[in-house]
């Protein structure tokens, strides 16, 4: 696995947010009837779905949908015009 998929993941969100092709499901997400809720409404759903894995601690699970809930972040930085190096540059301040 590469240490920079979360790059490559988010690169492909920002490709599809500029492109729109009809079979993306990410793409979908940017054009939603909802708005900005439909992917806020599956970022609350994700979260749910980690809370419940652990509470069945199940670790396959936890890490399935904690996938989910970041690949649904990511959606939200592209929405919000944000990347990356956000989440870097207040990670490092933290430390
Ligand atoms: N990483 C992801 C990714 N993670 C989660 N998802 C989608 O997020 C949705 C999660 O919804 P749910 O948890 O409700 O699961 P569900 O299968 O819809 O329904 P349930 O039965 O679980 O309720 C599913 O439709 C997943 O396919 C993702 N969709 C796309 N990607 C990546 O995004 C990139 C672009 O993909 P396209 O959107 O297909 O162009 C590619 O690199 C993909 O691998």
């Amino acid at each position: 696995m590469t240490e920079r998929i979360l790059d490559e993941l988010f690169a492909v969100i920002k490709e599809r947010q500029e492109t729109l092709p009809d079979d993306s499901y990410t793409a979908s997400l940017f054009t939603h009837e909802k708005g900005e809720n439909a992917v806020l409404e599956k970022l609350g759903e994700e979260m749910t779905e980690v809370i419940l894995a652990a509470k069945d601690d199940d670790t396959d699970e936890i890490a399935a949908e904690s996938t989910d809930l970041v690949y649904h972040l990511l959606v939200l930085f592209a929405a919000k015009e944000m990347d990356l190096d956000d989440l870097r540059d207040e990670l490092a301040h933290r430390r």
